[in-house]
């Protein structure tokens, strides 16, 4: 008997990636003050890896449509420089700013005129405006440099909340004695120097929380911006 030829075994299918589908991966980078999160496409076959060279000449960069306007707040007590830091902040950023004193329901500016400080219960709205502000700017695709003491981490966690958490907080230190000697040579201002005090002593200071900046003061205000353009990347 003759025994019967086995059958080939079928060549495996080769395996082929579809065309057009490179492998994908995510990174993210500023475009005129904006976020974006951005694709790179390697051609097919090949792993696509940011700044590797043998693929870079063919990785595609594409924005997303998820690209996410910058969301800044310039924060500290009173009399570190928020107003003119973060409007000039704002200018480099190419985005809008706004005072955020100005969002203040009257009956606050009052308060701190008179010399009493604000409580929790009086900074709540202000802090609800600020932040749906905030969240309009974001909605409408802008970003935004908002100034704002935001002294407590509840404070800053409202913020976040309201702006769907991406949300940079730029924070300006400085020394007793430095503060003193700006909020005192400063003129027409609603804010007494003999607040001070309370503010440093509500201010928790958010240096490790997450999207954190924190720039010392005792400088230019160019440097201050300077470096917390370099801290926020
Ligand atoms: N880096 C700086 N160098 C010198 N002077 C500064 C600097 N930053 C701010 N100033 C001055 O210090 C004073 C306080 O600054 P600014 O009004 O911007 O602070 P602020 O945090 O917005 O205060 P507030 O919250 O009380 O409104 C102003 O007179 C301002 O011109
Ligand atoms: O939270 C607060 O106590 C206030 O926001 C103050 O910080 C002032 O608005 C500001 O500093 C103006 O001088």
């Amino acid at each position: 008997m003759v025994p019967k030829p086995k059958p080939k075994p079928k060549p495996k299918p080769k395996l082929k990636p579809k065309p057009g589908r490179g492998i994908r991966t995510f990174g993210a980078r500023a475009v005129d003050g904006r976020l974006s999160r951005v694709e790179i496409t390697a051609p097919p076959g090949k792993v696509a890896a940011r700044g590797m060279s043998p693929y870079r000449e063919h990785a595609h960069l594409q924005e997303f449509s998820t690209s996410r306007p910058a969301a800044i707040i310039v924060m500290g007590v009173s009399g570190c420089g928020k107003s003119s830091v973060g409007a000039l902040l704002a200018e480099r950023l190419g985005l809008a700013f706004i005072e955020g004193d100005v969002l203040h329901p009257p009956s606050n500016v009052e308060k701190m005129a008179k010399g009493t400080p604000l409580t929790d219960d009086d900074r709540w709205p202000w802090l609800d405006i600020i932040g749906a502000e905030m969240a309009a700017s974001l909605k409408r695709g802008e970003g935004i440099v908002v100034s704002c003491s935001a002294l407590k981490k509840v404070y800053r966690d409202r913020l976040r909340a309201a702006t769907g958490g991406s949300l940079a907080f730029v924070y300006l230190h400085g020394s007793r004695q430095l503060l003193t000697e700006r909020m005192g040579a400063r003129t027409g201002h609603f804010m007494p120097l003999s607040l001070l005090d309370s503010q440093l002593a509500t201010l928790e200071v958010p240096t490790g929380e997450p999207g954190v900046v924190t720039v010392d003061i005792d400088q230019s205000v160019e440097g201050i911006v300077a470096d917390a353009m370099r801290g926020l990347g």
